[in-house]
């Protein structure tokens, strides 16, 4: 019989920092509520969350990796919202923090979650933050919980 080793969507032991940015916020605090209260509905306790906000999605990687160099989370979630404006602008920051993302994680080994959603307009954000597409938010939640337990479990 295989061992299998996988996570469990189960906060009650679980230390989350998140890193919000604040542009473009009528988003990106739907995405953070939906965070906490997935957290908060699995059983974490909110004492165990800490809460970041950077002024965009492009300083969200250096506050991510500072939060993951302490130590004292199990995971840390990052949630942006990243809208097609009429420039490249929009290309440049979404390849960095989405780069800068997955070196936090690669670096320092604490489960560093991507949930910046990245779309073409303010609609197709709205729908990822709470309406027909779900929460983001939630799912960056869910992950979350899932990697932290995992990496428990792997000694
Ligand atoms: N256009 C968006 C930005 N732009 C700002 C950058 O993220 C950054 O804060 C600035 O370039 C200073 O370094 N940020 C978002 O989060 N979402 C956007 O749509
Ligand atoms: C994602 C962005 O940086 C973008 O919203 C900025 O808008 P613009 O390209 O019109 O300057």
């Amino acid at each position: 019989m295989a061992n299998i080793l996988e996570g469990y969507l189960n906060g009650k032991d679980l230390k989350i920092g998140i890193v919000v940015a604040r542009f473009n916020e009528f988003i990106t605090s739907k995405l953070l509520s939906g965070a906490i209260d997935t957290l908060r509905r699995h059983e974490t306790n909110e004492d165990d969350i800490d809460v970041a906000w950077v002024p965009g999605a492009f300083e969200i990687p250096v506050v991510a990796k500072k939060l993951a160099q302490t130590g004292k989370y199990d995971a840390v979630i990052c949630l942006g919202a990243v809208i097609r404006g009429s420039t490249t602008h929009y290309d440049y920051v979404c390849n960095e923090v989405s780069k800068g993302v997955a070196q936090v994680g690669m670096s320092t080994g604490v489960p560093t979650i991507f949930g910046v959603v990245t779309t073409e307009n303010i609609e197709q954000a709205v729908e990822r933050a709470g309406t027909k597409a779900g929460n983001k938010g939630s799912d960056a939640a869910m992950a979350a919980m899932e990697m932290a337990s995992l990496l428990k479990k792997i000694k």
